[in-house]
């Protein structure tokens, strides 16, 4: 299944008409600049072409007033006098003859988004549209907004679709107001909907549907440059409390960036430590995008210092929610050239090519975890996977929104030329190339290599890093000839001739046992191996950092624990899903990324226990790192998960993870211990700011 591309350049055909300093960086530039990155760089060719449409009234009024649509509706007709009065009524946006028009697009490629990913006709898709959305509000434009694009499609999503719940990520740098004003009751009783299905039916099914109540909702999550309230839209409303009201409590997740030149750390871990607990135990069955890029280095909104690349870790970490089907649609970003970038970093990313390692992650800064912890005590009462949160900081940054609200009379705002005098070099995004092999396999002769694995033939003879281990005797011929060609494959993978790999052995400690036993240095320079289920001799461990060994089971080895090696114990093993992601999420993602390993072996243990669609997921996560050098190691007696084992190294989604049931007390408690004893070492894991300096 493909990936949707929905442009159209109508969309360019307007632009600012007089003097506007607020407005001037919303130019139609930022379409073509980025849809000519996607054509020279042939994704465009890659991606299934989907022409837009214009969105209907009905459509437009899933989140906009009659008065406001009518008013719109006038717009064409204006002369450039009239044009001027009439934006004078919103703020910080401007109208043209041709944008109604334009805004009818942009909403219509959202639903031409929805309708192919939801109609399985492609996997997911990005719409590049102009204007963006998600600030204007039910009866105003706001933000160069016209029509809430998203909100819109959300609503299209669950009317049209039947979608009962959508995830919406806003990883604009921009508070997406308009959004959350839409859902931030929701979810609530959709009377509408079913009492009007109601009039159509006959009385068994009225008495039937009376009875259902149609719960819907729409998780609204965004990050945002805040200021302590000093940021453009400098709204009370915008900060970690506002949590969703009424049974839409617990469903709008705000993290406020209280200071510019976030990085890559800051927003890997914001998604390991609040987005993708919340996601997954919201468990969405559509992820919609607010995909603005002015979060991206160099954009004069933002002033953020995240590198394009970035976009292609939140676009991944996104892919196996909601069996894959997200939807991004552009809002803002306004440096033509971090821009095309960052779109080309999300598409690459939704065709399925491996990932940039993350660049140069370092421990995320004092401001972004005082957010993080703000947000995840907010939230610690509506999601078991934040129930063992700390409390909200001592330095309570509230308090510093108020002060300095106050001092906001004395202070000038710094001039944006002295501010854009900063602007930052960045490095061109690396390139990313798709290895010749996708994934290879090593199967006994019995077990029929799955379609789309190619079988990896190896030389029969010995690896020559081996020979000086045949030297000093070593015993078993066969498990020296399997390392062997493990060592063989491991190099094929290295030098990107073979992406990901496959391999069942008879017995998979000795295997371990011979592969990392005094792991060759000019092998592989660092290999996180992740072990699922048991293992019961682990003397090959080192503690010199070639290797990072993270295990989960139902073994508690808490006591043996050291920097690199990581036992998370869970009291009823692998088996327990909702214990096993918060595992992956709160601790194996942090600490994969402060690693950056060179390849991941991922070995399952006879009788672990752990399901396939976890086991999927847990595939589908670590394909984000090492470029996507996941080597897997399983039993011969295990081939039964070979088929789904197969299709998530294939990069297919994994299905979504069944209804996890609530977070064990216990083993949250042991996870949460073991991730503030492990955080000295490992700053990923830090989600609080205390004893940051
Ligand atoms: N009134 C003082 C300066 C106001 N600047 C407003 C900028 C609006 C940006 C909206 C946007 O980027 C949508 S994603
Ligand atoms: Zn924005």
């Amino acid at each position: 299944m493909g990936t949707a591309l929905i442009y159209d350049e109508e969309m360019t055909k307007y632009k600012l008409l007089w003097v506007d300093p607020a407005c001037k960086i919303e130019v139609p530039e930022r379409l073509t600049v980025s849809y000519e990155a996607l054509v020279r760089s042939g994704l465009s060719d890659r991606c299934v072409s989907i022409p837009p449409r214009e969105a209907t009234d009905a459509e437009i009024l899933l989140a906009h007033s009659e008065e406001y649509l009518e008013a719109v509706k006038k717009t064409p007709y204006m002369t450039l006098e009239d044009l001027k009065e009439f934006t004078l009524q919103y703020g910080d946006v401007y109208f043209h003859p041709n944008i109604y028009h334009c805004a009818k697009l942009a909403a219509g490629s959202a639903l031409q988004l929805v309708d192919s990913v939801m109609t399985g006709k492609v996997r997911n898709g990005i719409a590049l549209v102009r204007p963006p959305g998600h600030h204007s509000m039910r009866s105003a434009a706001n933000g160069f907004c016209v029509f809430n694009n998203v909100a819109i499609a959300a609503q299209y999503a669950k009317q049209k679709h039947g979608v009962k719940r959508v995830l919406i990520v806003d990883w604009d740098i921009h508070h997406g107001q308009g959004v959350q004003y839409c859902f931030e009751d929701d979810p609530r009783f959709n009377s509408s909907y079913s009492l009007r299905t109601c009039s159509r039916l006959n009385r068994l099914n009225i008495l039937l549907i009376i009875f259902i109540l149609v719960f819907y909702s729409v998780l609204y999550y965004s990050w945002h440059r805040y200021e302590h309230q000093k940021f453009w839209p400098n709204l009370r409303e915008s900060d970690y409390d506002s949590v969703g009201k009424g049974n839409g409590a617990g469903f709008n997740v705000n993290v406020p960036w209280n200071k510019v030149g976030m990085e890559n750390s800051d927003y890997l871990s914001i998604f390991c430590h609040v987005l993708l607990p919340v996601a997954y135990e919201f468990c969405p069955d559509l992820v919609l995008v607010c995909a603005g890029f002015d979060s991206a280095i160099g954009d004069p909104e933002g002033e953020m210092c995240a590198t394009p690349d970035i976009f292609a870790h939140l676009t991944h970490l996104l892919m196996n929610l909601a069996g894959g089907k997200l939807c991004a649609v552009l809002e803002g970003g306004y440096n033509l050239t971090s821009l095309p970038q960052s779109v080309c970093q999300t598409v690459q990313t939704l065709l399925g090519d491996p990932l940039p390692q993350p660049a140069g992650l370092r421990s995320p800064c004092k401001s972004a975890l005082e957010s993080l912890q703000c947000v995840r005590s907010a939230h610690r009462r509506y999601w078991s996977f934040l129930k063992h949160a700390a409390n909200q900081p001592s330095t309570d940054i509230s308090t510093k929104r108020i002060k300095l609200a106050n001092e906001e009379e004395g202070k000038t705002e710094m001039a944006v030329e002295e501010r854009a005098a900063e602007i930052k070099e960045w490095p061109e995004p690396p390139e990313r190339p798709s290895p010749p092999v996708r994934c290879a396999s090593l199967l006994p002769e019995d077990v029929a290599c799955p379609d789309g694995l190619k079988l990896f033939s190896s030389s029969k003879d010995l690896h020559p890093l081996l020979a000086s281990k045949l030297q000093n005797g070593a015993d078993d011929q066969d498990a020296l000839i399997t390392v062997s060609r493990l060592y063989a494959m491991i190099e094929k993978m290295l030098t990107n001739e073979i992406g990901s790999g496959l391999v069942l052995i008879s017995d998979i400690s000795a295997a371990m046992m011979g592969a990392l036993q005094d792991l060759p240095s000019d092998l592989v320079d660092r290999v996180l191996v992740v072990c699922v289920g048991k293992e019961k001799d682990l003397n090959y461990l080192t503690t010199d950092g070639k290797m990072l060994f993270v295990q989960i089971s139902d073994e508690d080895k808490e006591k043996e624990k050291n920097k690199y090696f990581i036992p998370v114990s869970l009291k009823k093993g692998c088996s327990d899903t909702a214990g096993f992601i918060q595992a992956v999420l709160g601790l194996l993602l942090p600490l994969a990324y402060e690693y950056d390993p060179t390849l991941v072996l991922l070995v399952r243990t006879p009788g672990s226990g752990v399901d396939d669609s976890m086991w999927q997921q847990l595939i589908g996560l670590l394909l984000g790192f090492a470029k996507g050098h996941t080597l897997v190691l399983m039993q011969t007696n295990e081939k039964v998960h070979v088929g789904p084992t197969a299709s998530a190294l294939l990069g297919r989604p994994a299905p979504p993870l069944l209804e996890l049931q609530t977070l064990d007390q216990e083993d949250g408690e042991a996870l949460e211990r073991l991730r503030e004893r492990l955080q000295t070492d490992w700053k990923m894991l830090q989600t609080t700011s205390e004893g940051t300096e």
